[in-house]
Protein backbone atom coordinates (compact mmCIF):
# COMPACT_ATOMS: atom_id res chain seq x y z
CA UNK A 1 0.00 0.00 0.00
CA UNK A 2 1.23 3.66 -0.70
CA UNK A 3 2.64 5.10 2.23
CA UNK A 4 0.12 8.67 2.22
CA UNK A 5 -3.06 6.40 1.65
CA UNK A 6 -1.86 4.46 4.89
CA UNK A 7 -0.79 7.85 6.70
CA UNK A 8 -4.52 8.74 5.50
CA UNK A 9 -6.15 5.59 6.75
CA UNK A 10 -3.84 5.47 10.18
CA UNK A 11 -2.58 2.18 9.31
CA UNK A 12 0.63 1.28 9.67
CA UNK A 13 3.05 0.72 6.90
CA UNK A 14 5.07 -2.25 6.57
CA UNK A 15 8.67 -0.62 5.85
CA UNK A 16 10.92 -3.18 3.76
CA UNK A 17 14.36 -2.66 3.98
CA UNK A 18 16.64 -2.67 1.68
CA UNK A 19 19.70 -5.51 1.81
CA UNK A 20 21.27 -4.32 -1.71
CA UNK A 21 20.54 -1.61 -4.23
CA UNK A 22 22.16 -0.70 -7.71
CA UNK A 23 22.39 2.51 -9.82
CA UNK A 24 23.37 3.04 -13.11
CA UNK A 25 26.01 0.11 -12.60
CA UNK A 26 28.15 -0.73 -15.99
CA UNK A 27 30.97 -3.26 -16.35
CA UNK A 28 32.57 -2.94 -19.57
CA UNK A 29 35.73 -5.44 -19.79
CA UNK A 30 38.66 -4.64 -21.69
CA UNK A 31 39.88 -7.73 -24.12
CA UNK A 32 42.34 -8.87 -26.77
CA UNK A 33 46.26 -8.30 -27.58
CA UNK A 34 46.44 -4.73 -26.93
CA UNK A 35 43.48 -4.79 -24.46
CA UNK A 36 41.83 -2.52 -26.89
CA UNK A 37 38.40 -4.91 -27.17
CA UNK A 38 35.57 -3.50 -25.01
CA UNK A 39 32.69 -5.64 -23.56
CA UNK A 40 29.61 -4.12 -22.45
CA UNK A 41 28.56 -6.69 -19.45
CA UNK A 42 26.21 -4.93 -17.78
CA UNK A 43 24.87 -1.71 -18.93
CA UNK A 44 23.51 1.06 -16.38
CA UNK A 45 21.59 -1.51 -13.99
CA UNK A 46 19.67 -0.41 -11.70
CA UNK A 47 17.62 -2.60 -9.34
CA UNK A 48 16.68 -3.26 -5.59
CA UNK A 49 16.52 -6.09 -3.36
CA UNK A 50 14.63 -6.24 0.12
CA UNK A 51 15.97 -8.08 3.06
CA UNK A 52 14.49 -11.42 3.52
CA UNK A 53 13.59 -11.17 -0.72
CA UNK A 54 14.66 -14.64 -2.74
CA UNK A 55 15.84 -12.55 -6.00
CA UNK A 56 16.51 -14.25 -9.62
CA UNK A 57 18.45 -12.81 -12.06
CA UNK A 58 17.56 -14.27 -15.21
CA UNK A 59 18.96 -14.02 -18.96
CA UNK A 60 20.86 -15.84 -21.65
CA UNK A 61 24.18 -17.01 -21.82
CA UNK A 62 26.50 -14.03 -21.81
CA UNK A 63 23.58 -11.72 -20.77
CA UNK A 64 25.49 -10.80 -17.44
CA UNK A 65 24.29 -12.25 -14.49
CA UNK A 66 27.38 -13.49 -13.10
CA UNK A 67 29.22 -10.32 -13.70
CA UNK A 68 26.70 -8.43 -11.61
CA UNK A 69 26.86 -10.93 -9.29
CA UNK A 70 30.77 -10.67 -9.12
CA UNK A 71 30.64 -6.91 -9.15
CA UNK A 72 28.11 -6.73 -6.34
CA UNK A 73 30.82 -9.30 -4.35
CA UNK A 74 33.41 -6.82 -4.93
CA UNK A 75 35.62 -9.34 -7.29
CA UNK A 76 34.94 -7.11 -10.28
CA UNK A 77 35.19 -3.74 -10.55
CA UNK A 78 32.43 -1.72 -12.10
CA UNK A 79 33.54 0.65 -14.68
CA UNK A 80 30.66 3.24 -13.68
CA UNK A 81 27.93 3.49 -11.11
CA UNK A 82 27.24 2.56 -7.40
CA UNK A 83 25.99 -0.01 -4.99
CA UNK A 84 24.94 -0.41 -2.27
CA UNK A 85 24.99 -3.90 -0.05
CA UNK A 86 23.79 -4.30 3.88
CA UNK A 87 24.35 -0.48 3.93
CA UNK A 88 27.69 -0.06 3.01
CA UNK A 89 29.45 0.06 -0.14
CA UNK A 90 31.23 -2.52 -2.56
CA UNK A 91 34.18 -4.02 -0.83
CA UNK A 92 33.10 -3.04 2.82
CA UNK A 93 35.34 -5.79 4.88
CA UNK A 94 32.77 -5.85 7.65
CA UNK A 95 29.81 -6.96 5.26
CA UNK A 96 31.68 -9.39 3.29
CA UNK A 97 31.74 -11.55 6.73
CA UNK A 98 27.46 -11.16 6.39
CA UNK A 99 27.20 -12.71 2.75
CA UNK A 100 27.60 -16.06 1.99
CA UNK A 101 28.70 -17.44 -2.26
CA UNK A 102 28.14 -20.13 -4.34
CA UNK A 103 30.35 -19.78 -7.29
CA UNK A 104 28.94 -21.41 -10.42
CA UNK A 105 31.86 -23.87 -10.79
CA UNK A 106 32.82 -24.00 -7.14
CA UNK A 107 36.39 -24.57 -6.85
CA UNK A 108 37.66 -27.20 -4.23
CA UNK A 109 40.99 -29.05 -2.87
CA UNK A 110 40.26 -32.65 -4.22
CA UNK A 111 42.59 -33.73 -1.48
CA UNK A 112 40.38 -32.36 1.56
CA UNK A 113 37.32 -33.89 2.96
CA UNK A 114 33.89 -31.92 3.15
CA UNK A 115 34.61 -31.53 7.00
CA UNK A 116 37.50 -30.55 6.45
CA UNK A 117 37.01 -27.66 3.67
CA UNK A 118 33.96 -26.36 5.76
CA UNK A 119 37.11 -26.26 8.74
CA UNK A 120 39.52 -24.36 6.36
CA UNK A 121 36.28 -22.08 5.18
CA UNK A 122 35.37 -21.49 8.80
CA UNK A 123 39.00 -20.29 9.92
CA UNK A 124 39.25 -17.93 7.24
CA UNK A 125 35.79 -16.28 8.53
CA UNK A 126 37.63 -16.16 11.80
CA UNK A 127 35.23 -18.95 13.78
CA UNK A 128 36.23 -20.84 16.62
CA UNK A 129 36.76 -24.50 16.15
CA UNK A 130 34.30 -24.80 18.75
CA UNK A 131 31.96 -23.17 16.81
CA UNK A 132 32.85 -24.52 14.45
CA UNK A 133 32.37 -28.02 15.52
CA UNK A 134 28.34 -27.01 16.62
CA UNK A 135 27.58 -25.76 13.02
CA UNK A 136 29.20 -28.16 10.89
CA UNK A 137 26.58 -30.69 11.80
CA UNK A 138 23.87 -28.55 11.26
CA UNK A 139 24.78 -27.50 8.12
CA UNK A 140 25.38 -30.74 6.82
CA UNK A 141 21.86 -31.67 8.19
CA UNK A 142 20.86 -28.95 5.93
CA UNK A 143 22.19 -29.96 2.94
CA UNK A 144 21.13 -33.61 3.23
CA UNK A 145 25.02 -34.55 3.31
CA UNK A 146 25.53 -37.23 5.61
CA UNK A 147 28.44 -36.56 8.58
CA UNK A 148 30.03 -39.68 7.55
CA UNK A 149 30.40 -38.91 4.17
CA UNK A 150 31.66 -35.71 4.55
CA UNK A 151 34.36 -37.00 7.71
CA UNK A 152 35.62 -39.71 5.46
CA UNK A 153 35.45 -39.23 1.69
CA UNK A 154 37.81 -36.47 -0.28
CA UNK A 155 36.51 -33.89 -2.31
CA UNK A 156 37.34 -35.70 -5.87
CA UNK A 157 35.63 -38.76 -4.72
CA UNK A 158 32.08 -36.44 -4.34
CA UNK A 159 29.79 -37.04 -7.18
CA UNK A 160 28.65 -32.87 -8.74
CA UNK A 161 25.26 -32.97 -6.38
CA UNK A 162 27.42 -33.92 -3.40
CA UNK A 163 30.11 -30.77 -4.62
CA UNK A 164 26.84 -28.54 -5.17
CA UNK A 165 25.58 -29.67 -1.53
CA UNK A 166 29.10 -28.98 0.09
CA UNK A 167 29.60 -25.82 -1.68
CA UNK A 168 26.34 -24.41 -0.75
CA UNK A 169 27.39 -25.40 3.51
CA UNK A 170 30.30 -23.57 2.64
CA UNK A 171 28.70 -20.31 1.58
CA UNK A 172 26.42 -20.71 5.28
CA UNK A 173 29.45 -21.67 7.30
CA UNK A 174 29.25 -17.44 8.70
CA UNK A 175 25.63 -18.08 9.00
CA UNK A 176 25.38 -15.15 6.46
CA UNK A 177 22.60 -12.81 5.92
CA UNK A 178 22.48 -12.23 2.65
CA UNK A 179 23.35 -14.92 0.30
CA UNK A 180 24.76 -15.61 -3.61
CA UNK A 181 24.09 -18.16 -5.23
CA UNK A 182 25.93 -18.52 -9.23
CA UNK A 183 23.88 -21.61 -10.84
CA UNK A 184 22.71 -23.43 -7.90
CA UNK A 185 20.74 -25.67 -9.63
CA UNK A 186 23.40 -26.52 -12.35
CA UNK A 187 24.52 -30.05 -13.32
CA UNK A 188 21.62 -31.38 -10.42
CA UNK A 189 19.20 -34.27 -11.12
CA UNK A 190 15.54 -33.70 -10.45
CA UNK A 191 15.79 -34.83 -6.66
CA UNK A 192 18.97 -32.67 -6.38
CA UNK A 193 17.09 -29.65 -7.84
CA UNK A 194 14.24 -30.44 -5.54
CA UNK A 195 16.53 -30.49 -2.62
CA UNK A 196 18.49 -27.55 -3.48
CA UNK A 197 14.90 -25.80 -3.88
CA UNK A 198 14.07 -26.88 -0.52
CA UNK A 199 17.44 -25.62 0.93
CA UNK A 200 16.76 -22.14 -0.28
CA UNK A 201 12.89 -21.96 1.12
CA UNK A 202 14.20 -22.97 4.45
CA UNK A 203 16.89 -19.92 4.26
CA UNK A 204 14.39 -18.07 3.56
CA UNK A 205 12.17 -19.17 6.33
CA UNK A 206 15.49 -18.10 8.22
CA UNK A 207 14.83 -14.55 7.56
CA UNK A 208 17.90 -14.88 5.08
CA UNK A 209 18.05 -12.57 1.62
CA UNK A 210 18.88 -14.88 -0.90
CA UNK A 211 20.33 -13.56 -4.68
CA UNK A 212 20.64 -15.64 -7.37
CA UNK A 213 21.72 -16.39 -10.69
CA UNK A 214 19.66 -19.62 -12.96
CA UNK A 215 18.54 -20.77 -16.11
CA UNK A 216 15.98 -22.96 -14.58
CA UNK A 217 13.33 -20.90 -14.94
CA UNK A 218 10.60 -23.77 -13.48
CA UNK A 219 12.68 -23.32 -10.22
CA UNK A 220 12.94 -19.35 -10.41
CA UNK A 221 9.18 -19.42 -10.96
CA UNK A 222 8.40 -21.30 -8.24
CA UNK A 223 10.70 -20.35 -4.94
CA UNK A 224 11.20 -16.54 -6.07
CA UNK A 225 9.90 -13.43 -4.50
CA UNK A 226 10.82 -11.15 -7.50
CA UNK A 227 12.52 -11.58 -10.59
CA UNK A 228 14.66 -9.47 -12.69
CA UNK A 229 15.45 -10.59 -16.29
CA UNK A 230 18.95 -9.02 -18.07
CA UNK A 231 19.40 -8.96 -21.90
CA UNK A 232 22.88 -8.17 -23.44
CA UNK A 233 24.01 -6.29 -19.99
CA UNK A 234 20.93 -4.44 -19.75
CA UNK A 235 17.90 -5.05 -16.80
CA UNK A 236 14.90 -5.18 -19.50
CA UNK A 237 12.41 -6.72 -16.86
CA UNK A 238 11.73 -6.20 -13.14
CA UNK A 239 9.05 -7.47 -10.52
CA UNK A 240 7.13 -10.86 -9.10
CA UNK A 241 5.63 -13.22 -10.80
CA UNK A 242 2.19 -11.56 -10.75
CA UNK A 243 3.44 -8.47 -12.20
CA UNK A 244 5.58 -10.37 -15.17
CA UNK A 245 2.89 -12.70 -15.77
CA UNK A 246 -0.44 -11.62 -14.50
CA UNK A 247 -2.57 -13.06 -12.21
CA UNK A 248 -3.61 -16.53 -12.77
CA UNK A 249 -7.12 -15.65 -12.70
CA UNK A 250 -7.19 -15.11 -16.67
CA UNK A 251 -9.54 -18.06 -18.63
CA UNK A 252 -8.45 -18.85 -22.42
CA UNK A 253 -11.63 -20.22 -23.70
CA UNK A 254 -12.64 -21.95 -26.95
CA UNK A 255 -16.92 -22.55 -27.64
CA UNK A 256 -18.42 -24.35 -30.56
CA UNK A 257 -21.67 -22.73 -32.04
CA UNK A 258 -23.38 -19.36 -30.00
CA UNK A 259 -23.66 -15.98 -31.92
CA UNK A 260 -20.58 -13.74 -32.22
CA UNK A 261 -22.15 -10.25 -30.99
CA UNK A 262 -23.27 -12.60 -27.78
CA UNK A 263 -19.72 -14.33 -27.73
CA UNK A 264 -18.35 -10.77 -28.37
CA UNK A 265 -18.17 -8.82 -25.03
CA UNK A 266 -17.31 -12.20 -23.13
CA UNK A 267 -14.32 -12.92 -25.11
CA UNK A 268 -13.40 -9.43 -26.75
CA UNK A 269 -10.13 -10.68 -28.46
CA UNK A 270 -12.10 -13.98 -29.80
CA UNK A 271 -10.98 -15.23 -33.46
CA UNK A 272 -12.42 -18.24 -34.91
CA UNK A 273 -10.36 -20.97 -35.47
CA UNK A 274 -10.68 -24.64 -36.52
CA UNK A 275 -14.89 -24.18 -36.64
CA UNK A 276 -14.32 -22.35 -32.90
CA UNK A 277 -14.90 -19.36 -31.11
CA UNK A 278 -11.59 -18.69 -29.15
CA UNK A 279 -10.23 -15.95 -26.24
CA UNK A 280 -9.65 -14.74 -23.41
CA UNK A 281 -12.43 -14.35 -20.96
CA UNK A 282 -13.79 -11.25 -19.97
CA UNK A 283 -16.17 -11.42 -16.65
CA UNK A 284 -16.50 -14.42 -14.34
CA UNK A 285 -15.89 -17.54 -15.42
CA UNK A 286 -19.15 -19.21 -13.48
CA UNK A 287 -21.54 -16.11 -15.03
CA UNK A 288 -20.04 -17.31 -18.13
CA UNK A 289 -21.07 -20.92 -18.14
CA UNK A 290 -23.94 -19.90 -16.94
CA UNK A 291 -24.56 -18.27 -20.26
CA UNK A 292 -23.57 -20.50 -22.24
CA UNK A 293 -26.96 -22.02 -23.00
CA UNK A 294 -28.54 -19.00 -23.60
CA UNK A 295 -26.02 -17.94 -26.41
CA UNK A 296 -26.55 -21.65 -27.60
CA UNK A 297 -22.92 -22.38 -27.01
CA UNK A 298 -20.87 -25.44 -25.97
CA UNK A 299 -17.82 -24.72 -24.03
CA UNK A 300 -15.10 -26.58 -25.77
CA UNK A 301 -11.80 -25.99 -23.55
CA UNK A 302 -11.04 -23.13 -20.68
CA UNK A 303 -7.51 -23.00 -19.26
CA UNK A 304 -5.67 -20.64 -17.34
CA UNK A 305 -3.89 -17.90 -19.35
CA UNK A 306 -1.38 -17.03 -17.39
CA UNK A 307 2.20 -17.52 -19.41
CA UNK A 308 5.23 -19.31 -17.67
CA UNK A 309 8.49 -17.79 -16.88
CA UNK A 310 9.73 -19.45 -20.07
CA UNK A 311 6.87 -17.86 -22.44
CA UNK A 312 7.61 -14.60 -20.85
CA UNK A 313 11.16 -14.62 -21.01
CA UNK A 314 11.48 -16.32 -24.79
CA UNK A 315 8.64 -13.43 -25.59
CA UNK A 316 10.70 -10.59 -23.78
CA UNK A 317 13.98 -11.56 -25.65
CA UNK A 318 12.09 -12.20 -29.34
CA UNK A 319 10.21 -8.62 -28.75
CA UNK A 320 13.97 -7.27 -28.63
CA UNK A 321 15.17 -8.97 -31.84
CA UNK A 322 17.69 -11.49 -29.52
CA UNK A 323 17.17 -14.71 -31.17
CA UNK A 324 19.81 -16.38 -29.44
CA UNK A 325 22.67 -16.63 -26.63
CA UNK A 326 26.10 -14.61 -27.10
N1 LIG B 1 36.82 -11.51 -17.56
C1 LIG B 1 36.19 -11.20 -18.69
N2 LIG B 1 36.86 -10.59 -19.69
C2 LIG B 1 36.23 -10.26 -20.83
N3 LIG B 1 34.92 -10.49 -21.08
C3 LIG B 1 34.21 -11.10 -20.13
C4 LIG B 1 34.82 -11.50 -18.89
N4 LIG B 1 33.85 -12.08 -18.13
C5 LIG B 1 32.71 -12.06 -18.86
N5 LIG B 1 32.94 -11.48 -20.05
C6 LIG B 1 31.94 -11.24 -21.12
O1 LIG B 1 30.88 -10.48 -20.54
C7 LIG B 1 29.62 -10.93 -21.04
C8 LIG B 1 28.74 -11.35 -19.88
O2 LIG B 1 29.31 -12.52 -19.29
P1 LIG B 1 28.72 -13.20 -17.97
O3 LIG B 1 29.58 -14.35 -17.62
O4 LIG B 1 28.52 -12.13 -16.95
O5 LIG B 1 27.29 -13.70 -18.49
P2 LIG B 1 26.27 -14.73 -17.85
O6 LIG B 1 24.91 -14.12 -18.02
O7 LIG B 1 26.67 -15.05 -16.46
O8 LIG B 1 26.43 -15.99 -18.79
P3 LIG B 1 26.26 -17.57 -18.46
O9 LIG B 1 24.80 -17.79 -18.26
O10 LIG B 1 26.76 -18.23 -19.71
O11 LIG B 1 27.09 -17.88 -17.25
C9 LIG B 1 29.93 -12.04 -22.02
O12 LIG B 1 29.98 -11.48 -23.33
C10 LIG B 1 31.30 -12.52 -21.61
O13 LIG B 1 32.00 -13.04 -22.70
Amino acid sequence: MDSAVATRLQLPTIERSIALQTYELSKTYRTGFWMNKKVKSLNSVSLTVYEGETFGLLGQNGAGKTTLLKTLLGIVRPTSGRAMILGASLGDRAVKQRIGYLPENPYFYDYLTGWEILNYTGDLFGIERSRQKKRIPELLDLVGLAQSAAKKKQLRQYSKGMLQRIGMAQALINDPDLVFLDEPMSGLDPLGRYQMREIIVSLKAQGKTIFFNSHVLSDVEKICDRVALLAQGELIALGSMQELLGTAEKYYVMVKGGRPEMLQPWLPDMEFQDGLWAGHLNGAAADFIDSLALMNAQLISMSLARPSLEEFFVKQLRDRGIHSSS
